[in-house]
């Protein structure tokens, strides 16, 4: 067990407390967790009936007496009671019997939120059984995270596509210097596909299966091979199920103008960039995070619409959380810098 700078025997832990997965990241060990943001309620008493995957794979498909939830919706707290239960959850899963003290947790946050809402977040934690609660704003989570040289005095951009937030930010000399953060990200895309469902063919589908489509045929860009699938819904007219054929075009077309908002939110950041820093980032460009980092082509059109060198981050869905372990052993620098 490692002592931290505090001087406490901890099992300190960071948490990407996200709207879609929520990670949970364990000194010394890494990413210990992964799960969906999900909470599964008795709908009469609210009592929790499962959490994360187990209550994932409920969403859409539960009887009337129970009800599964997302907590977290816009990258804020929406159910406060409920984030509260699925941080305990996640916490006490982790810990199991292992901590002899209550840990340290580093929680990240998106950077549009307000005082209220961190406040939400941090008495959420404390009441999950912390210790201490450090907040750090998303983006510079997952610019420590893709290992960002955050403390030199140049500029270092992320974009972080995640379900609910897609945040912007450019950091020197540990600070951020200007951040954005936009509430459209992974979940608009899914919405998007639903809608393009029902317009063009009079297919109601689910968030889930809006979900699978943009994961295996999403795309931004056009691809070298366009891709096709088969998928099932229910026929908004005859009220029967029905299956469809539907290609990688078409749902490029469908995501279009969300894409464009997040293309929007880039550009707009950039030009809010002090141009000492806007030099910088003509040859260092920026890394993008998040799952919407993995929709195909994003990279290619985020690059084509700044003129900017765009890389993605190893594991963009870990970023976030592995920013949030990297600071545990510094919980000092933290303090003086968030
Ligand atoms: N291969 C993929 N292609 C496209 N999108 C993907 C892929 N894998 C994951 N995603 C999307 O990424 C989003 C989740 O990303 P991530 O876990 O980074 O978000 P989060 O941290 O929970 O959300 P937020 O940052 O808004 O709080 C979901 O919308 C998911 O559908």
């Amino acid at each position: 067990m490692a002592v931290n700078l505090l001087g406490y025997f901890s099992n300190d832990i960071g948490i990407d407390l996200g709207t879609a997965n929520t990670l949970v990241y364990l000194k010394d060990r890494g990413v210990v967790l992964r799960e969906p943001s999900v909470v599964a309620l008795d709908t009469a008493t609210r009592k929790v009936r499962a959490v994360g995957d187990e209550a994932k794979r409920m969403l859409g498909r539960t009887p009337g007496n129970i009800t599964a939830i997302r907590p977290m919706k816009d990258g804020v707290i929406a159910d406060f009671d409920v984030t509260e239960a699925m941080l305990r959850y996640f916490i006490r899963k982790v810990s199991g019997s292992a901590f002899r003290a209550p840990p340290c947790v580093v929680i990240a946050i998106p950077s549009g939120i307000t005082e209220v809402e961190k406040r939400a977040v941090k008495d959420s934690a404390l009441h999950a059984g912390a210790r201490k609660v450090i907040t750090i704003p998303e983006p510079m989570a997952a610019a420590i995270g893709v290992g960002l040289p955050i403390d030199e005095p140049a500029a270092n951009m992320i974009v972080d596509i995640g379900g609910g937030t897609t945040e912007i930010a450019i950091i020197s000399l540990n600070g951020v210097v200007f951040s954005k953060s936009v509430r459209v990200a992974g979940d608009e895309l899914d919405s998007s596909i639903i809608n393009y469902m029902k317009r063009a063919y009079n297919l109601l589908i689910g968030e889930r299966t809006a979900e699978e489509i943009k994961m295996r045929i999403g795309s931004a860009y056009p691809l070298d091979e366009e891709l096709k699938m088969e998928v099932k819904g229910r026929d908004s007219v005859a009220g029967l199920p029905k299956t469809i054929n539907i290609t990688s075009q078409e749902i490029r077309e469908a995501l279009s103008d969300t894409i464009a908002t997040i293309v929007d939110a880039v550009r707009i950041t950039l030009e809010r960039c002090p141009p000492e820093l806007s030099a910088d980032l003509v040859d260092r460009g920026f890394v993008m995070a998040g799952g919407g980092a993995l929709i195909r082509g994003i990279d290619r059109l985020l690059s084509d619409k700044t003129g900017l060198p765009v890389t993605i981050a190893e594991d963009p869905l870990s970023a976030v959380a592995n920013g949030t372990g990297d600071v545990l052993g510094d919980l000092t620098w933290l303090m003086e810098h968030m």
